[in-house]
């Protein structure tokens, strides 16, 4: 059983309610400055709207009082039912139009955001999807993001229009009497901390919740998920991780249980508190009213608007207020998610072909106690082959990602085309590479897309069709792809998934088609990390030895555990525990009767044997 431990810092968790809005504030109000001041302004005049209803109400009760008493004409009645029905007419129009244009503003903040989320993790640093802890943040960016939106929405109802109403309500009280202003203030301070304390316990929850929501989500997908299933169920596994999810959902349930309690007892103290202020109040008006302190029709507008002051109140507080602070924790991913390091450096043209220098390298992933690699120095020269081989751990995928720029080193400098990959930006350097990894995607979509994607803009650009088939055909021929009728019954146009009435394809087809998307890609480098386990080792051999002949004049870099290809190298890293120990030919390395020799003997052997 994995011990779960909530992986995020005390001071990383802590992003303040101030820090939040100052962050969030601006990106609001660029998506859409003309309605952002639009809708405030119309909220601030909604708020004043609602509390003068109460002013005109204890007008008209005082006419028809004043009327009744004989003081008082009656056409004066008249025109204060006038003004009543007026103000009320006035503030439900203002109430539509509030609502219509935070609508409208809404929608046009969010698409923004969207795209905000969108070019943001297209910028970041590819090392952040290394680090557990800010892979929540990064797949909960959308639901922070709206949840961002709710935020701002709510804290901007509630200064624009709640405030501007309670201001007004407290001084139109405390003109009457000053206790009775006050007696708002009473109810309302235990209930802000009530929803204080509710927003740190659901802050909590969240980043505990968010280690063991990924663990259980990982053991739903070793039931359920296609890619797990078949394993699972001949391993007779799936009790053990129906277990594991059961117990981890239970954990879950258990911390949730325990917020929502808690916070639900505080509520209910807080309900208690605002009905014993309510009775308060009203003992409070009907005293003063007995005493000839205020008016008949004072008391009369008081005691009509003090039941929805009540519920404004309440709304505000737990409704707002109280759900604000429930999604504040994915507010915090958002911003986490936003504040999370990008690759800067400069947009400038590199030949990728031109060569690669490793001075000093060392590299440690975030998180990780040891370096992964260290003290890596070497020179691959243009156009030259290389294979990197070494045991399962030894570093080679690290060693590749470091070469093609993708992670920066930790120590030392990784310089490709002349320019350091901490100066460039990333784009700049991923132009002209193409890279196929061990794990590689099998896009739901048509073997075209599926081998065009690497390229698009030799798809899109609406060359001659000629060109661009025979470009896919290339790729697809260097990579020893066959297009049959019997897998791909649609030619290029076959869709490549079961989900969407598709075809199912052997993995082997499917590497086939990653590494023909390699090819396809213009590139300048072109990398192999181990795309080929799922095809036999001749195979293998066939297509490196194809790739030797296609990448001749272009950098090139293999990894492979199958050392019989590796000897299409110019040159052969063997790589042991982070380190580079051999360098050297097939022959040479073989000569030398060190590891790279035992491991070729170790492998030839079992060829032999077979
Ligand atoms: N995300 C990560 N966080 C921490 N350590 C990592 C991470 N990825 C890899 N490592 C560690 O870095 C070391 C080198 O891993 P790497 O994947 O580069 O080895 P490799 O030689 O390519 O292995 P294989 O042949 O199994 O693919 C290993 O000890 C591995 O545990």
């Amino acid at each position: 059983m994995i011990v779960i431990k909530p992986n995020i810092s005390k001071k990383q968790r802590d992003i303040t309610l101030f820090r939040i809005i100052i962050k969030l504030l601006p990106l609001v109000l660029a998506a859409s400055p003309l309605l952002f001041i639009a809708s405030n302004i119309i909220a601030i005049i909604h708020g004043v709207s609602w509390a003068f209803i109460t002013y005109v109400s204890q007008k008209f009760f005082d006419s028809i009082t004043g009327a009744i008493a004989g003081k008082v004409k009656i056409s004066t009645v008249l025109w204060m039912t006038l003004a009543l029905g007026s103000a009320t007419i006035g503030a439900q129009i203002l109430n539509g139009l509030h609502n219509f244009i935070g609508d409208v503003f809404d929608k046009k903040v969010y698409g923004v955001l969207h795209m905000h989320i969108n070019q943001k993790a297209s910028r970041l640093d590819p090392i952040s999807y290394e680090i557990p802890s800010t892979l929540d943040d990064i797949n909960k960016a959308n639901l922070g993001m709206s949840n961002s939106l709710g935020l701002i929405s709510i804290g901007m109802t509630i200064f624009t229009f709640y405030l501007p109403y309670f201001l007004f309500m407290s001084f139109y009280l405390f003109s009457l009497k000053p206790i009775l202003a006050l007696s708002i203030l009473l109810v309302f301070i235990p209930v802000a901390i009530t929803q204080l304390i509710r927003g740190s316990v659901f802050a909590k929850l969240e980043d505990e919740s968010a280690p063991i929501r990924r663990e259980y989500e990982y053991y739903e997908r070793c039931i359920c998920d296609r890619d797990y299933f078949k394993e699972t169920r001949i391993l007779g596994a799936f009790d053990y991780f129906k277990d594991l999810y059961q117990s981890a959902l239970a954990l879950l349930g258990k911390k949730t249980w325990k917020a929502e309690y808690r916070t639900g007892l505080m509520e209910l103290g807080m309900r208690m508190v605002t009905l014993t202020g309510y009775m308060g109040i009203l003992y409070l008006l009907f005293t003063t009213l007995l005493k000839g302190e205020i008016s008949v029709g004072a008391f009369a507008a008081i005691f009509a608007s003090i039941g929805s002051m009540f519920s404004i109140m309440e709304e505000v507080i737990c409704r707002h207020i109280g759900g604000m602070m429930h999604d504040l924790g994915t507010v915090r991913n958002f911003i986490r998610f936003l504040d999370l390091p990008e690759r800067n450096g400069k947009d400038m043209t590199i030949d990728a072909n031109s060569g690669i220098v490793l001075k000093n390298v060392s590299f440690r992933y975030p998180e990780a106690n040891s370096d992964s690699l260290t003290d890596i120095s070497l020179e691959v020269k243009k156009g030259e082959t290389i294979a990197i081989v070494g045991e399962n751990g030894a570093g080679k995928t690290t060693l590749v990602k470091l070469m093609i720029g993708l992670y920066l080193p930790t120590e030392g400098s990784v310089v490709i085309g002349g320019v350091d990959t901490r100066d460039v930006s990333a784009s700049s350097i991923y132009k002209g590479i193409s890279a196929v990894f061990q794990k590689f995607q099998k896009y739901k979509m048509t073997l075209r897309e599926n081998i065009a994607i690497s390229d698009m803009s030799s798809y899109e650009s609406g060359r001659e069709k000629t060109v661009y088939e025979s470009k896919l055909e290339n790729a697809a021929q260097k990579a020893d792809l066959d297009i049959n009728e019997e897998s791909f019954p649609q030619g290029y146009e076959t869709m490549l998934s079961r989900e969407f009435d598709g075809v199912d394809l052997s993995g082997g087809q499917w590497q086939r088609i990653a590494i023909a998307r390699g090819f396809y890609r213009a590139h300048g480098m072109i990398v192999l990390d181990e795309p080929t386990a799922a095809i036999d080792p001749i195979e293998e051999t066939n297509i490196y030895k194809k790739f030797a002949e296609i990448s001749r004049g272009k950098t090139s870099i293999i990894v492979t555990h199958r050392l019989g290809s590796a000897k299409i190298a110019d040159r052969i890293i063997v790589m042991d525990k982070g380190k580079i120990v051999e360098i050297g030919t097939h022959d040479e390395l073989m000569k030398a009767k060190g590891k790279y020799a035992e491991m070729f003997n170790a492998q030839a052997q079992w060829y032999v044997s077979q």
